[in-house]
């Protein structure tokens, strides 16, 4: 295997010990392969970073094939096995790196697909603003897509100049978020940044989300400082000697950490979030851990010890009452995708039968974005 774990342009992206590791244990040796991230995504290729600096790249044509899903294909912020081509700034995807961790969307339509907002985020901004939008309900939410990720949250609640006390709003969110950091900052006072320095180590993977307005863009720039220009492209010579905007959506800022913002990650929705729910929700899952019948829905049941700490105002109503909601907002989303896969079945295996000749080999889109 061509390994480069000394190489600092690969350990500026992150690459380090765990992904050595990673890399040794599922792929043989292989002298053409090296290690790259995906810093951007097209309709058909890829931006990646290899130690040998930024490449345009495809997928291989048996990639392609063997993809049985919208999720195996790379995404921004994987880690791939590329073969870069002799003499060019491009290269060809062989495989993607197992992911540490992901941010999934599922995609309905005549088939419901996982589709990758971002790969191997090590935390989760989630922003909310500290003005009339401010929304513990949506926190909430957000906080299940970063426990379903693997990406650790952050709490992040901006324009903390609009706000005569902002202690009292991140004691509602910690009421609400058990054990999770909440930081409030004020970008246009440039207020707060330092108490983010330790999420922001070198080779940091984070990510930003939140409703649009609550500053995310006016965020990413204030963290950019002079890098500003490189989080908007920069413009580079392409392979035939052409100027052209690169486009990043992920980017290095001058502290080290790596910043990802790619257009699915701004608007998380909600999807079945099984294990999401209890890291969110902790509390409740540990009284329901008492409830006298281990099928206690926690309405009127019996023996019911959240309704008890309810009662005795250990436990706020409203509290609850989200829970109930989001449960049965996750039990509908989940019968609607058992119904959509069913229906997926049928189709792959009608489509099965109908279409058996592979894909041209090595089929390339480099011009087509
Ligand atoms: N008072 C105040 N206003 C801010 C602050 N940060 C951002 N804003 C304002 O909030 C508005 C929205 O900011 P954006 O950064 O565009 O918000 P966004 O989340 O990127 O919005 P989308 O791009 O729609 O997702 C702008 O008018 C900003 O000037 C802040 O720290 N304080
Ligand atoms: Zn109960």
């Amino acid at each position: 295997m061509n390994l480069h774990t000394n190489n600092e342009l690969l350990q500026a992206y992150g690459w380090n010990d765990y992904w050595d590791d990673v890399l040794v244990r599922h792929f043989p040796a292989n002298e053409r392969l090296v290690p790259a991230r995906v810093i951007a995504q097209f309709s058909h290729s890829y931006n990646i970073m290899t130690e040998a600096g930024e490449h345009n790249a495809v997928v291989t044509g048996k990639f392609e094939y063997n993809a049985a899903m919208r999720g195996d294909f790379p995404a921004v912020g994987d880690w791939v096995l590329a073969e870069p081509l002799p003499n060019e700034r491009r290269s060809v995807i062989h495989a993607v790196l197992p992911r540490r961790t992901a941010m999934v969307r599922k995609v309905a339509g005549n088939v419901v697909e996982d589709q990758i907002i971002g790969a191997n985020l090590d935390v989760l901004f989630i922003v909310n603003a500290l003005n009339q939008d401010f929304n513990l309900r949506k926190i909430e939410r957000y906080l299940i897509a970063a426990w379903e990720s693997g990406a650790q949250p952050v709490v992040l609640l901006t324009k903390a100049d609009l706000c005569d006390d902002p202690d009292v709003f991140i004691s509602e969110v910690e009421n609400i978020a058990p054990g999770v950091p909440v930081h409030a900052v004020s970008a246009i006072r440039n207020q707060g940044k330092e108490s983010l320095a330790p999420f922001m180590r070198p080779g940091t993977t984070i990510g930003v989300t939140g409703s649009s307005g609550v500053g995310k863009s006016t965020l990413l720039n204030w963290f950019a400082g002079d890098d500003r220009q490189e989080t908007q492209g920069i413009r580079e010579d392409d392979a035939r000697g052409r100027h052209t905007t690169t486009h990043r959506e992920l980017f290095l800022l001058s502290d080290g950490a790596l910043m990802m913002d790619t257009p699915g990650m701004r608007e998380l929705q909600l999807w079945e979030a099984n294990e999401g729910l209890q890291s969110a929700f902790s509390d409740i899952e540990e009284l329901a851990l008492l409830c006298r019948y281990r099928d206690c829905r926690h309405e009127n049941d019996t023996g019911c010890e959240v309704n008890a700490a309810v009662a005795n105002g250990e436990l706020d109503a409203q509290r609850l009452a989200n829970y109930h909601k989001t449960s049965r907002e996750l039990a509908r989303i989940a019968r609607k995708d058992n119904a959509s896969v069913a229906a997926a079945g049928r189709k792959a295996a009608k489509k099965k039968t109908t279409q058996s000749r592979p894909r041209q080999k090595n089929a390339a889109h480099w011009s087509d974005d």
